[in-house]
């Protein structure tokens, strides 16, 4: 049972503080729509109407990426969801951010400009030094209390996320409840039968770690995506390397070849990797080759269809299965069919599951799959892996210590 205060608790008609995590996918320095944003939207409805008046803190990116945007879209996205107008403001917690704030009535909501704009959000620091940065000493006074409904950003102690709670009346939101509670019940469950863990995406640093310490209660891992293709790498394919400019590759080589080789080779068939791969072909349609013909110079989107099939089968076969990241490039159709054959195959059975990933979850939505046929689809990436190896999230580590 979780030991923070959820907006239960919250007196009638204030003005809060509410951090949401609507870090999205961005095209042409647009968000897209995720899962995210209509979670959040629960969440902020029913403060809404309770009486609240909200300010919105969030972030997008991170400097120097082409994800590092400002949140002016975000807003467009969320009024949507809400079917009211969700005000934007281009600053943080300057003047016309106070301006703006000061103004806000009950019923209103007003979404700020991407925290990791501001000096001091970035980079981790303890709590306490978070608490002193400028945001957090300017913010705080404004409010009657903070919400933290950002489970998916849980696990980095920055300022929006960390600062708030040391100085103020501060309680979880919904998703940040019901996701916390999901993902602890998964940690502390103990499964019956196969379990599988199917992982792919573009973070090794994630999931590596991942491997090791849930080896107790997982059966066998089922690998693709870049992760997936590193791994071959390991095993001395011609894959895994960065072309046309690529940068997914090389960089996480050097930070992680010791361990992925290590892994490897003691995980041995416990470990499986794809035996072909799909790639684009000249004329822009779908192409395979088995993974002793792949070429280095070539872009590998997606696992072929063969290993598709064998692990939509290991899913049938399993009595749990856990997914963090995707197979291959699914929001392009032509590359969706490793993703989306293993997550039809959950959907298709009882076994108990979960999907999460900010991206990866998104699929279920793209391909007509349903919510109801999975136990639980978590919005979190990083936040999630790391409950399901039983880490402590840092962000509810200071709501709890209130
Ligand atoms: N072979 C590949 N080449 C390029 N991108 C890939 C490949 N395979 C998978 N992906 C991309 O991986 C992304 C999902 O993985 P990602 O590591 O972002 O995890 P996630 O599920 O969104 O979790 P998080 O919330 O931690 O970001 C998808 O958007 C997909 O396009
Ligand atoms: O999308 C996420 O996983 C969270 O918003 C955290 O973002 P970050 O990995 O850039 O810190």
């Amino acid at each position: 049972m979780p030991t923070f205060t959820t907006i239960d608790d919250l007196e009638p008609a204030q003005r809060l503080l509410v951090r949401i995590d609507v870090n999205a996918p961005i095209e042409d320095g647009t968000a897209q729509d995720n899962r995210r944003f209509a979670r959040h939207a629960e969440t902020i409805s029913e403060l809404l109407e309770d009486g609240h008046a909200l300010a919105l803190l969030a972030h997008q990116g991170r400097p120097g990426r082409d994800t590092f945007v400002s949140l002016e879209s975000h807003a467009d996205v969320l009024s949507a969801h809400l079917d009211r107008e969700v005000a934007f403001v281009s600053d943080t917690f300057g003047e016309e951010a106070l301006e703006a704030i000061r103004d806000l009535e009950p019923g209103d909501v007003l979404l700020l400009e991407n925290s990791r704009m501001c000096e001091g959000e970035l980079p981790e620091e303890e709590p306490a030094v978070k608490a002193e940065t400028e945001l957090v000493r300017t913010l705080a006074p404004e409010f009657d209390a903070y919400v933290n409904d950002a489970y998916s950003a849980a696990h980095r102690s920055h300022a929006s996320l960390v600062g708030f709670p040391l100085v103020m009346d501060a309680h979880a939101g919904r998703v940040m409840e019901t996701e916390y509670t999901a993902n602890s019940a998964i940690r502390d469950r103990e499964f019956d039968g196969t379990v599988t863990m199917v992982l792919g995406g573009t973070k090794a640093e994630d999931l590596i770690p991942v491997i090791e310490q849930v080896d107790d209660t997982v059966d066998r891992f089922c690998l693709g995506g870049i992760v997936g293709e590193l791994f071959l790498r390991a095993d001395g394919h011609d894959v895994g390397y960065d072309v046309d400019g690529t940068e997914f590759f090389d960089h996480q080589w050097a930070d992680h070849r010791e361990t992925i080789e290590r892994v490897r080779s003691e995980y041995g068939d416990r470990l499986l990797l794809a035996s072909d791969l799909a790639a684009e072909s000249d004329a822009g349609e779908r192409t395979e080759a088995a993974v002793e013909n792949i070429e280095k110079e070539t872009s590998y989107l997606d696992v072929g269809s063969e290993t598709a099939r064998r692990y939509a089968d290991l899913v049938r076969e399993s009595d749990a299965v856990f997914v963090k990241g995707a197979l291959g490039v699914f929001e392009d159709e032509r590359f969706a069919d490793g993703t989306v054959s293993v997550l039809s195959a959950i959907a298709e059975t009882d076994c108990f599951s979960v999907v999460g990933g900010g991206d990866t979850s998104r699929a279920i939505g793209m391909y007509d799959l349903e919510e109801k046929d999975f136990s639980h689809v978590s919005v979190a990436g990083g936040a999630y892996v790391r409950a399901l190896t039983g880490d402590s999230l840092v962000g509810i580590d200071v709501l709890e210590r209130r």
